[in-house]
């Protein structure tokens, strides 16, 4: 079945140096990672004829993002599978120098950026198994000469044998075989990767213009791939497939690669070379018959005839510059990329490896009669020496030197493998002790199996003979009983159902003590937690109220009292009182306090006033009067005749003695009142007496009962808290109490005393009041009787009215704030009414 080779085109991305040159791109692709469906390569360049560019369609075409992985991926691993599956394979990378080439095939042995040969040669060691041997060889074809690079590197033989290119040029040939080239056997990936650096070291190299480390010749990897696989006759025969992992040098213009005399011989070799594979490539696609191939123009073009146009499955990379540079170059890649993508190959199937092996033994074969033929000829000396040719010699000394070399390495897989076999040895003897122990154990338990089964045979037995005396037991008992039976089963269900009563009853009855030990224990139990509690309780009070004793503070029952605020009443009281006090002593009483002042001298002023004004009414009276009774008895002398002087003199002191009467009446009036509001203010004092008195008293009888309830509780307390502490606390606390009683009792004498004196000074007060009623005659206070004056100056104590917490001034004192003088008012009273004279 034929196959066309697939190509596949990689644009690679600027490098540096064609940024820094600033290379315009003139290759576009429809994607930078894969096209599949749309394959083409777009070159547009002004310098050609056509404006318009040309589009190159391809199998696949990777642009700039396309990684070594995706490229692996897609090209290689399909073409991997085929050659694991005995097919051969061909993978080649065709293009201008600098393109990307060697990345492609090679690049870097590990890592991301490794490329198709690494990754092939790791991959088949992940798949392979022990059915498959694996060899590497790699030949570099410079300016057409061949290099065997892994022989160079193990310098095998001296003088190293030349590498000859056999095989038929026919159209349907396999392809061309290299004689003399080595191949190693790979025995897994790591040896092949140091391979492959070895081989690479050894590649001629050169800088050009385009490309710092350009590959100077063509290499091609081949894995051959051994396996051992069954006919279909039945027969295990070998089966062989070779892979071909081609990178070739690059294409190139002489003159911008700037090569001189030996680079340019050398790029005009490497070019003739590619030429050619131009050539055969064409000429495959052109798919006239009969026709020309070009193979033998080039050793490139006759290693690759299996591979293009033969039985090979090939792959052709076309690498790719996007810049404008090459751009002439880039075209003829792609023309040839375009051209491959029609030949057609025929590649080999599984079965005909078979006759790959076959043809290739018979090959073998025919070079070893060849070989033989020679010494042949060589041996018939006439001198009857036996003589071989120098060639057969070289060929026996080069294969005496590679079979030592095996040698080499068979006695180390022998000494490897008889360690191999001396661990398994060990590993067979441990097994072999293993199974005579479980054989041992085996047999014992076979042993105890068999008695365990004679055991229950007997036991069986003996069960088959109770069952017999059972069944016969039953069947008399059947009979014994008959139909009596049934009214046996009826009594002993009733009997069953009276005692399922009588159980209920019991359990009723029983359900009780039950129910109460319950309770109890339950009551019993918060008794004991509850007892446990209070005696924690007093334990932790007692400690407390040991605690307080010790300090003898007394602060808790202190603190009672306190918060009762007894003594603070008490002295609240007190103190309310003797301010009070001051402030009627200060303010009404004393002979400094204003209200005294005032009424003293109002008083004595109104007095003055009136005897003043009495006097000079008298004196004007008298003297109008003396004038009066002068000009009168003038004029009664003058008319003495005309009436009688004496009765008008009569009559005079008559009016005269009237008016006084009057005025004598009215300041008696004046004193009636005086006395009245004076009578007044005593009542309220008295009833203001009574009622603070009264207060007093209830406060302090409140307050001792306060006092006593508090001291109760207290005692109560105490006692409830320390029963067991009783006498000692009993004794604190009467004292204690006893102290307390004493301060209170003190503090009610202190009062009692208080009051009394307040009655004392109320009385003074009102002798004084009832002195100043006596007459108004009698209100003048005489200098000689200070004593007089004297309650007044006293220590009045009053008590006070406290009423809501405010202290209140009786009404009487308030009173006498503004009735200072009783005169005051009426004081018209006393203008004179005696008529002018
Ligand atoms: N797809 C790519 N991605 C990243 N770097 C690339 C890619 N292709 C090529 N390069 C870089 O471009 C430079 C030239 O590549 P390379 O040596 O593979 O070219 P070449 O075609 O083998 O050249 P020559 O024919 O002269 O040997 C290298 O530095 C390489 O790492």
């Amino acid at each position: 079945m034929s196959d066309k080779i697939q190509v596949s085109a990689r644009v690679r991305r600027r490098t540096q140096a064609e940024v820094t040159a600033q290379l315009p791109i003139v290759v576009t692709v429809p994607d930078d990672f894969c096209s599949t469906e749309e394959p083409y390569v777009s070159v547009n360049n002004t310098s050609l004829n056509d404006n318009t560019g040309k589009v190159f369609t391809l199998d696949q075409v990777y642009g700039a993002n396309a990684d070594q992985e995706l490229i692996y991926r897609n090209i290689a691993r399909p073409l991997l599978r085929d050659f694991m599956a005995g097919m051969n394979v061909t993978i080649l990378a065709y293009g201008l120098t600098g393109s990307g080439k060697t990345y492609t095939m090679l690049g870097e042995l590990v890592g991301e950026h490794a490329g198709i040969v690494p990754r092939v040669l790791q991959e088949i060691f992940q798949v392979a198994k022990d059915d498959i041997c694996v060899k590497l060889s790699c030949v570099e074809l410079y300016k057409e000469e061949l290099h065997d690079l892994i022989n160079d590197e193990l310098e095998l033989n001296a003088k190293k044998p030349k590498l000859r290119l056999l095989g038929d040029s026919s159209r349907d040939g396999r392809g061309t075989m290299i004689q003399n080239l080595f191949e190693l056997d790979v025995l897994d990936a790591r040896l092949g990767f140091e391979m492959l650096q070895k081989c690479l070291g050894k590649r001629k190299m050169g800088s050009t213009k385009l490309n710092s480390r350009s590959s100077r010749s063509h290499t091609i990897f081949t894995i051959t791939l051994l396996k051992t696989v069954m006919s279909p006759s039945g027969q295990e025969v070998v089966r062989l497939s070779k892979m071909n992992l081609v990178d070739l040098a690059g294409s190139e213009d002489i003159i911008k690669s700037g090569a001189t005399d030996t680079g340019a011989k050398e790029a005009g070799l490497i070019n003739q070379s590619l030429l050619t594979l131009g050539k055969v490539i064409s000429a495959l696609s052109e798919g006239r018959e009969p026709r020309h191939i070009p193979y033998r123009e080039s050793k490139l073009t006759r290693l690759l005839q299996g591979s293009i146009g033969g039985k090979t499955k090939t792959a052709l990379i076309a690498t790719i510059s996007p810049a404008k540079l090459n751009v002439m170059e880039t075209m003829l890649t792609l023309n040839y990329a375009s051209k491959a993508k029609n030949i057609k190959n025929i590649p080999q199937s599984t079965a005909d490896s078979e006759l790959v092996l076959k043809r290739t033994k018979i090959r073998d074969m025919s070079a070893e009669i060849s070989r033989l033929n020679r010494d042949l000829l060589a041996t018939k000396g006439k001198d009857n020496s036996i003589k071989i040719s120098v060639q057969n010699y070289e060929d026996f000394e080069r294969r005496i030197a590679e079979l030592r070399t095996e040698l080499k390495e068979k006695d180390t897989q022998i000494s490897g493998l008889n360690a191999k076999l001396l661990a398994r040895d060990s590993e067979i003897e441990e097994l072999k002790l293993l199974n005579d122990n479980i054989l041992n154990e085996s047999s014992q338990s076979r042993l105890d199996l068999a008695a365990k089964i004679a055991e229950l045979q007997k036991t069986t037995r003996d069960f088959m003979v109770l069952k017999d005396k059972y069944s016969s037991q039953k069947e008399r008992v059947s009979t014994v009983t008959g139909t009596g039976v049934l009214s046996i089963i009826r009594d002993v269900n009733e009997m069953i159902a009276n005692l399922k009563d009588m159980m209920q009853v019991l359990l009723n009855v029983k359900e009780i003590p039950t129910v109460v030990q319950t309770h109890l224990g339950l009551f019993k139990k918060t008794l004991e937690t509850r007892l446990k509690e209070v005696s924690t309780k007093v334990e932790k009070e007692t400690s407390t109220f040991e605690l307080a004793l010790a300090k003898m503070d007394f602060s808790l029952l202190h603190k009672v009292t306190q918060d009762m605020n007894v003594s603070l009443q008490i002295e609240e009281i007190r103190s309310k009182n003797e301010s009070f006090a001051e402030y009627i002593d200060k303010t009404h009483l004393l002979e400094e306090s204003s209200l005294y002042k005032n009424f003293d001298r109002c008083y004595k002023a109104r007095m003055a006033e009136n005897y003043k004004a009495l006097k000079e009414t008298y004196m004007q009276q008298m003297s109008r009067m003396l004038d009066g009774f002068v000009q009168s008895s003038a004029e009664a002398n003058n008319e003495a005749m005309k009436e009688g002087t004496l009765d008008f003199m009569k009559s005079e002191r008559m009016q005269l003695s009237k008016e006084h009467k009057v005025h004598v009446q009215q300041s008696s009036q004046s004193l009636e009142s005086i006395q009245t509001r004076t009578n007044n203010a005593t009542s309220s004092l008295n009833s203001f007496k009574d009622v603070a008195t009264k207060e007093v008293q209830g406060a302090f009888s409140r307050m001792q009962q306060e006092t006593k309830h508090v001291v109760d509780n207290v005692l109560g307390d105490i006692t409830n808290m320390s029963k067991g502490h009783a006498d000692a606390i009993e004794k604190a606390t009467t004292q204690k109490t006893q102290a307390v009683s004493g301060t209170i009792d003190k503090n009610y004498l202190d009062l009692s005393r208080d009051l009394s004196h307040t009655e004392k000074n109320l009385k003074v007060f009102y002798l004084s009041l009832a002195d100043l009623q006596r007459s108004p005659t009698q209100w003048k206070r005489p200098a000689s009787t200070p004593a007089s004056r004297s309650p007044l100056r006293l220590p009045v104590r009053l008590p006070m009215r406290i009423l809501n917490g405010q202290t209140m001034i009786p009404d009487a004192a308030k009173r006498r704030r503004t009735d200072l003088s009783p005169l005051r008012s009426d004081q018209s009273l006393h203008k004179s009414r005696i008529p002018q004279l």
